[in-house]
């Protein structure tokens, strides 16, 4: 969250107008740096991206056709799965050719997933993954950082957590009211609907306060009626300072809130920019679209045909 030492969000967003529009372009007060991150799934190169930079304080869209690798991508520098291109102890690659990547200033290849949430890269998944057999609270208490309760000394001195469960109770209860689901808080997470595990899923996410958030298709599956308070609550995410960086296919979405677009295509960075400009940009579009060039992406009969989406790739 911001202080008073950081920049704004309106600072944060004017320093991308002097980036250059073109793919790894360095970044002003890059939050995430990426270098030489590649996976190969057998023959197939899901991910091969030589250098890519994040905006700190901002909101950033990562958008490709099915199966550009941005999923995958998103695995791997949040420790959920490890690149090909790793350092290894014998043989692998050199050095300047090894995957690395800082988050925050800090160097995270070959971390855990759970040292990467711990250090503020909080994410989402596609395919939810709030635990059925609890319930909506239980669910947001998990994602509280600072439990004292699981160290062991303290969880034999009530004090010690009982202050702490209660302002994690609190704050859960206030994102939950946020998110449309404090009337579900007592019900098992499993009973909700795919929307609404997408929406406790982004609001457990927040209970460790991120410095960056990674949202995987927010959008999926969400009703219409909540897209827009959704989009508000990630905008005033970026306005309190958090760093936000989200997987979308819906395209209405990527230019409504987004400060910047990066577009992956066969596991390549290819295009970066504001989104007006990356959308009319050539490259995008064939990547896109196949034989609809005439067509701009956002377009509504383009959403309705479901034209965007080029054939998954079978994952094996
Ligand atoms: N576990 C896996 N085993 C084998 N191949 C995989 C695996 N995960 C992903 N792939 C392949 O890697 C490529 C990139 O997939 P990925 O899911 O990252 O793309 P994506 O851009 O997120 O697509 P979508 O927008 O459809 O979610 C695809 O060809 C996919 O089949």
């Amino acid at each position: 969250m911001s202080n008073s030492t950081q920049k704004t969000a309106a600072e944060a967003r004017a320093e991308l107008k002097t980036v250059a529009q073109t793919p790894g372009a360095p970044k002003p007060d890059a939050i995430l740096v990426v270098d030489n991150v590649v996976r190969d799934f057998g023959g197939n190169r899901a991910v091969d991206v030589d250098h890519l930079e994040v905006q700190r304080g901002v909101i950033t869209a990562l958008i490709g056709p099915n199966g550009a690798g941005k999923t995958t991508f998103f695995n791997l520098i949040t420790g959920f799965d490890q690149p090909s291109s790793a350092k290894k102890a014998f043989g692998g690659p050199s050095a300047d050719k090894a995957a690395k990547w800082s988050f925050n200033g800090k160097l995270l290849g070959n971390t855990a997933a759970a040292s990467v949430a711990k250090s503020g890269m909080v994410r989402t998944f596609q395919l939810t993954k709030a635990l059925s057999r609890l319930t909506v609270m239980q669910n947001m208490l998990l994602g509280a950082k600072d439990q004292r309760g699981e160290s062991f000394l303290a969880a034999f001195v009530k004090p010690l957590w009982a202050a702490q469960e209660k302002a994690n109770i609190a704050k859960a209860e206030d994102l939950l009211k946020r998110f449309k689901l404090y009337e579900k808080k007592e019900d098992l997470a499993g009973s909700l609907s795919g929307g609404q595990k997408k929406l406790l899923e982004m609001a457990r996410a927040l209970m460790s306060d991120p410095v960056m958030i990674m949202l995987d298709e927010p959008m999926a599956g969400v009703n219409p009626a909540l897209t827009q308070s959704l989009l508000g609550h990630i905008q005033s995410l970026r306005d309190e300072g958090t760093t936000v960086l989200f997987v979308e296919h819906d395209m209405h979405m990527v230019r409504h809130i987004s400060d910047w677009v990066v577009v992956m295509a066969e596991g390549r960075v290819v295009a970066e920019g504001p989104a007006d400009t990356v959308m009319s940009d050539q490259a995008v579009i064939d990547a896109y679209l196949g034989a609809h060039h005439d067509t701009d992406l956002g377009d509504d009969s383009l959403l309705e045909e479901g034209a965007m989406d080029a054939p998954k790739k079978e994952k094996k």
